[in-house]
């Protein structure tokens, strides 16, 4: 059956009307543009890319690799990537006018573009993830119901998978067992580009947070590496699912534990 007339066309990996089409074409499975459809395709299989939702984004130095908008993006292929110049955004004077160095003609960039460039500018960040897992969504709602004050972050102590997270921008290391994660939470907007000024803003807030959650929306998280953001990103879905369970448990998700002394025989 055809699909309808106003239904987005689904990415058929057709660059013919492309220019600069060899910044996607690589036999690496490594290189970006095909690093982003292949991680796309697992995150679809956990649910943080469903229906068109979420994305992924990585630079590689001064090239940023974006994934089209609206599309399913478990089903994107290297040629429907966009590509656009750090240095050449930097210089242009319309903060949100982008000139890229490569646009598929028939799709539009990802709307989670200018929350992408945030996670890159502001923290040097390599990839930047953005997943609409129930998890992260529930999370914020559970925070809701704790009332205005209380429901601006995430935090959770005591848990080991915590050590998957960086201590922090610049912080050599990892979270430590007894550290307590703190992620913020922002308000969800209309359209997605809106969200960036809360976003930047939670960043100033917290310098050393690699994730912003958005209430009733999902969650951005980034690092360092692709590696990193992905290490993070598992981390902190674990951690959100976690603590769904412990509040249907009752189960505090701060909690005061002394360090235990190693015995020595
Ligand atoms: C049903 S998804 C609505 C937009 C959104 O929240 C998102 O993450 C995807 O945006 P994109 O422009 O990358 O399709
Ligand atoms: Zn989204």
């Amino acid at each position: 059956m055809a699909p309808p007339s106003d239904a987005p066309a689904q990415p058929a990996g057709d660059a013919s009307d492309n220019t600069n089409d060899h910044l996607v074409q690589s036999d690496n499975p490594e290189h970006p543009a095909n690093l982003i459809p292949s991680l796309c395709a697992k995150f679809w299989t956990l649910g943080w890319v469903t229906g068109t939702g979420g994305g992924a984004s990585i630079r590689d130095d001064d090239l940023v690799y974006i994934a089209p908008s609206g599309v399913q993006k478990e089903l994107m292929k290297p040629a429907d990537i966009y590509v656009l110049s750090l240095a050449a955004q930097a210089k242009s004077l319309d903060r949100r006018s982008r000139m890229y160095l490569r646009s598929p003609a028939r799709y539009k960039p990802s709307q989670c573009t200018p929350l992408f460039l945030a996670a890159f500018t502001k923290r040097n960040a390599s990839c930047c993830i953005h997943t609409h897992s129930h998890w992260a969504v529930l999370v914020t709602l559970i925070l809701e119901t704790q009332g205005p004050g209380n429901d601006r972050e995430f935090r959770i102590n005591n848990i080991e998978q915590i050590k998957g997270f960086g201590r922090g921008f610049d912080r050599p290391g990892n979270l430590g067992y007894h550290d307590t994660l703190r992620i913020p939470v922002i308000e969800n907007t209309a359209h997605e580009e809106d969200l960036t000024e809360f976003l930047e803003e939670a960043m100033e807030r917290y310098p050393d947070a690699y994730a912003v959650l958005v209430r009733r929306h999902g969650v951005y998280v980034w690092g360092e590496t692709v590696h990193k953001a992905k290490t993070q990103c598992e981390s902190l879905d674990y951690l959100f699912q976690l603590a769904v369970e412990m509040k249907r448990l009752d189960l505090p998700w701060i909690t005061k534990i002394e360090p235990v002394k190693p015995t020595r025989a």
